[in-house]
């Protein structure tokens, strides 16, 4: 009996569910990151910080959650698709999903999903972080509270289970993502292609040794697989004081403009379901910023989901693991 585990961030699926889930993200050792003297401020800071930004969140929010989290949706999708694929090869297998941050029910936390694999009787666990370079932030600290839990606990701790940290290198990843920038640039050869990855503070990447920009420039989609369309990498979603990877997304939409571009397509990395970064701070914020700026023709590439070249890779790494 295989388990494949798949991690998740979460999101909330209403507007009310915004503030505790933002307490749980803030909350989290891995994003506010305190020395251990005061580490005991974790959980009243992060009251703080929820309550602050919750209603600027929600108004993002209100504009993306029509019908709950397409996070959420796509993610159970991915396990079923995932599953279609293992069956093709021979694999009997069942996933599930242990979201970080925020569940819907009865779609589980990582401690749910581990009862859920346990009362399963599951013997071999494939775990799958659906992030594809590895951050401390995101994967590290899905697999952090995994591991604790995992080894607190007798049953859990027989079983065996391998991890894939990462895949951002992997050719249903650049392929897949490669073909679908393709396909929004085929008409405009030489349409600049704009990389939006998700930020980081760079505290992780400078002091703490976060592989995660490495891992974003190493793979760029399109220039591993030797495209030749101008292309910029920036970094969106700043949060907070301190400062966070750059350049910053907003700032290099308004230079490329300045310098006479007029026609991005946009490539979220970083995440392969649709959330409030990619639909409401790209589709809304960055546009307007954009067109604003001069930009006369704007397309988004949509994440992977379940593409079915990325979705079968996928579950090549899964068969590799076991
Ligand atoms: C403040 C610290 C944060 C760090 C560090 C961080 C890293 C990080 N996040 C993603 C992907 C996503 N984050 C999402 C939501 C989100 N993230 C933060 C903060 C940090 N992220 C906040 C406050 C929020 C809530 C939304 C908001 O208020 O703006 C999401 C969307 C989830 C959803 O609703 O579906 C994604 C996706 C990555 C990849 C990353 C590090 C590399
Ligand atoms: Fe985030
Ligand atoms: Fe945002």
């Amino acid at each position: 009996k295989v388990g494949v585990l798949l991690l998740n961030l979460g999101g909330p699926d209403t507007l009310d569910q915004v503030e505790p889930f933002l307490y749980n993200l803030f909350s989290d050792p891995e994003i506010i990151t305190l020395p251990g003297a005061v580490r005991w401020l974790n959980g009243p800071l992060a009251w703080i910080i929820a309550k602050t930004r919750a209603p600027m969140s929600r108004e993002g929010y209100k504009q993306v959650l029509d019908g709950g989290s397409p996070q959420l949706r796509t993610t159970l999708a991915q396990g079923a698709a995932i599953e279609a694929a293992l069956s093709t090869r021979g694999v009997s297998a069942k996933s599930y999903i242990g979201m970080r941050y925020w569940h819907a029910p009865p779609h589980p936390y990582t401690d749910e999903a581990l009862a859920a694999i346990k009362a399963d009787g599951v013997q071999r666990l494939v775990v799958l972080p659906l992030y594809p370079q590895f951050s401390i932030s995101t994967s590290g600290s899905s697999l952090r509270l995994l591991e604790r839990e995992y080894y607190q606990d007798q049953q859990l701790r027989l079983l065996k289970n391998v991890v894939i940290p990462a895949w951002y290198n992997r050719q249903g990843y650049v392929h897949s993502m490669a073909r679908l920038i393709a396909s929004r640039t085929g008409e405009r050869a030489g349409a600049h292609v704009f990389f939006s990855a998700h930020g980081l503070p760079q505290k992780y990447v400078q002091e703490l040794g976060d592989p995660y920009q490495q891992q974003i420039e190493a793979a760029l989609p399109l220039r591993v697989l030797g495209y030749s369309n101008p292309d910029t990498l920036a970094y969106q979603s700043k949060v907070g004081p301190v400062p966070w990877l750059q350049p910053y997304t907003d700032e290099k939409i308004k230079e490329l403009a300045g310098g006479g571009v007029s026609s991005l397509v946009v490539v979220p990395i970083s995440f392969v379901s649709e959330h409030i970064e990619t639909l409401e701070e790209i589709d809304i914020e960055y546009r307007e910023l954009a067109e604003e700026a001069g930009i006369t023709h704007w397309e988004r590439v949509p994440a992977l989901g379940v593409e079915e070249d990325f979705i079968e890779d996928l579950a090549s790494a899964v068969v590799e693991a076991l």
